[in-house]
């Protein structure tokens, strides 16, 4: 592979405001790819792929280049260094790059690979965490979560099914192939942009993790019914919900932000999704309001990402054990508060993606123990891995209210 300088340099640049500033790594990339408009397809997906290697394997890489944060701009193209070299790409003849012993890199990756917390490049807490709450699976799931994520689409049922999206997509040059298990999903096969297709500007079908497609039909949602979708972010449940109910109920789409209620709205006009209403949760009257009116309540809560850590691998640098702390209590708030919402006879779902027990069935059964869950009972629940299944670590539970 010959390295292209312009190119190294966005990656570099944008590692740097990444781990320096603390910026997001989507967002840093997406401005990285905005600097240059000749480049092309290969370019951009270079910039990408580069930069979210980096960022993944961050602590290995440091501790095989012997750097230590903040990185100087010699510390960066240090770590870019031994991504070329455990990469097998020969390292360029520039000023920026140090001569460096290939053999050395080598040496030093083969001796720290042998502990989990380096090789898997997470932080101590972490490592600690997941091997207390997942035991021997931890070995294996982390492992998954350092993999590159497929890109899954879901073929929107208002407008397409799999196979007549398979043949649109062929006509503008993309290779998907269908997913055993998962009936609207279609997997690129190779990394491909498909926002700028127009089967995705006309509305045919979302970007969407497979097991996170299996969240909205756990519901068990009717036609003609009335939804609150709770903690509705930019709407990814919400529009499979829509299409699951072929626009015929009421489907109430809630967040603490408006600006996600914004771009979820947005969505929804463009995957044809009619019966979608927004409101956003400024004062508690909003939730109040909502009390034993709904059918279903989808709590797609706010959680610790770890399930997918291979679409979000700056989350192994930003979370923390103290903000995962509070995310515990409020996924125990959300569930006493939005738990109300539900008619008698009524159904819930619970989901996170999160692998970790503490923020999935132990928050559904300390919630039927305490007051406000005794007139539910679990129906079933599923937590899903990514060593097992191969797409991003879910959990979903489906309570039902007493009638
Ligand atoms: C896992 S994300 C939701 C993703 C979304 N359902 C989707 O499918 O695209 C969790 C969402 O909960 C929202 N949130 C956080 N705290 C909340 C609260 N107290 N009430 C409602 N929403 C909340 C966040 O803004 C975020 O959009």
């Amino acid at each position: 592979m010959r390295l292209h300088r312009n190119l190294v340099f966005a990656t570099i640049d944008a590692l740097r405001d990444i781990f320096n500033e603390g910026k997001y790594a989507d967002k840093e990339i997406g401005k990285a790819l905005k600097r240059d408009k000749r480049w092309g397809a290969r370019d951009r997906a270079f910039i990408a792929e580069t930069t979210y290697d980096i960022v993944r394997w961050k602590r290995l890489y440091a501790e095989i280049a012997e750097v230590k944060e903040p990185f100087s701009r010699e510390n960066l193209f240090r770590l870019f260094a031994v991504w070329c070299v455990l990469r097998g790409i020969n390292l360029p003849d520039w000023p920026q790059i140090e001569p460096t012993p290939t053999r050395r890199i080598k040496g030093r990756f083969d001796e720290l690979s042998k502990i989990r917390k380096i090789r898997e490049s997470i932080p101590d807490w972490m490592d600690e965490l997941g091997e207390k709450e997942l035991g021997k699976v931890w070995d294996k799931e982390i492992a998954a979560l350092n993999e590159q994520a497929p890109v899954i689409l879901r073929a929107n049922s208002f407008k397409t099914d799999t196979r007549k999206l398979k043949s649109l997509l062929l006509d503008e040059n993309i290779v998907v192939q269908p997913v055993k298990g998962y009936d609207d999903a279609l997997q690129l096969v190779e990394r491909q942009n498909v926002f700028t297709t127009k089967a995705f500007k006309d509305g045919l079908f979302e970007v969407q993790d497979a097991n996170s497609q299996l969240v909205a039909s756990f519901l068990d949602v009717e036609n003609g019914m009335r939804v609150i979708d709770t903690c509705a972010g930019a709407g990814g449940k919400s529009l499979h919900l829509a299409a699951l109910m072929e626009n015929k109920g009421q489907i109430i789409a809630l967040d603490i932000y408006a600006n996600k209620l914004k771009e979820l709205k947005r969505r929804a006009r463009r995957a044809g999704a009619h019966n979608i209403e927004a409101r956003h949760i400024d004062s508690t009257k909003v939730v109040k309001k909502l009390y034993n009116s709904a059918d279903r309540v989808l709590i797609d809560a706010p959680c610790s990402g770890l399930g997918v850590l291979s679409r979000n691998p700056d989350a192994k640098w930003k979370l923390e054990p103290e903000f995962l702390d509070k995310l515990r209590n409020t996924q125990a708030e959300i569930l006493n508060s939005y738990s109300k919402m539900v008619k008698s006879g009524g159904k819930m779902v619970y989901a996170t993606c999160s692998i970790l027990p503490s923020e999935n069935n132990e928050q559904v059964k300390a919630f039927l123990k305490r007051d406000e869950g005794k007139e539910f009972k679990l129906i079933k629940d599923k937590s899903m891995l990514s060593s097992t299944s191969g797409y991003d670590g879910f959990y979903m539970a489906l309570l039902e209210k007493n009638s």
